[in-house]
């Protein structure tokens, strides 16, 4: 089975319509408003309206009350909801609850012993995002290009299905694949030219790379 690509932080068409010409999987559309990837629920229903059936339109929340995720769901016609804050298993359950959606947990991971919550989210979460856990003092609590040590990951099982994240790149995906065995890889800024600007041939080749 190919590794799926999910390619986030989408702001525009063009970058929107690269990734899906170059198959990707899945599209991501923050909803964050101290990213750079930031974007309003009226663009994201535009741009989702040009997604095809099978491919998933994400929406990445960080720590969203109720009214937020209501207001952008009745704009943006949404497949995953992806949780990238603090959120608690029981949270989690909630927002599924609520949204009737599957909901992507994401886990930051620096060491050994951050890799037991994922049996924790796994148990509630449709699906997880293992991805680097960012620096303290970190503006955003992922998107920040930095990557952790895959060998953690070499033979784990989880009990979802997940992607991996983190500091990927055109030039490290294929590695990064081999040593984990991911079912899916996602990434932000490793495709882009600068903070929230998306690099139409790093998409391509990224997608490609994924792909060997
Ligand atoms: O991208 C952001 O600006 C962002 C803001 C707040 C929470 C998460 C954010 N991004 C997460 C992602 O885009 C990906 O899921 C993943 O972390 C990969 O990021 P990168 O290391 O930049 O490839």
């Amino acid at each position: 089975m190919p590794t799926a690509v999910k390619i986030c932080g989408l702001t525009e068409p063009q970058g929107l319509d690269t990734a899906i010409q170059a198959g990707a999987r899945y599209t991501g559309f923050v909803f964050f408003p101290k990213s750079p990837r930031n974007i309003a629920p009226a663009d994201a229903a535009t741009l989702a309206t040009l997604v095809p059936p099978g491919v998933a339109r994400t929406g990445l929340f960080v720590n969203p009350d109720d009214a937020l995720l209501q207001s952008v769901l009745a704009q943006v016609p949404l497949d995953i909801i992806q949780l990238h804050g603090s959120e608690i298993p029981a949270r989690v359950a909630e927002v599924k609850a609520l949204t009737g959606l599957p909901v992507m947990k994401a886990v930051g991971v620096a060491e050994a012993a951050d890799l037991d919550q994922l049996w924790d989210y796994g148990l509630v979460a449709d699906m997880l995002l293992v991805d680097a856990k960012p620096p303290k003092d970190a503006v955003l609590p992922g998107g920040n290009g930095l990557a952790f040590d895959w060998r953690l990951l070499a033979g784990r099982k989880l009990l979802k299905p997940w992607l991996l994240a983190g500091g990927l790149t055109p030039e490290n995906v294929a590695e990064a694949i081999r040593l984990t065995r991911p079912g899916g890889v996602d990434v932000s800024s490793g495709v882009e030219s600068a903070p929230g600007v998306k690099d139409p041939q790093r998409i391509r080749d990224f997608i490609a790379a994924a792909s060997e």
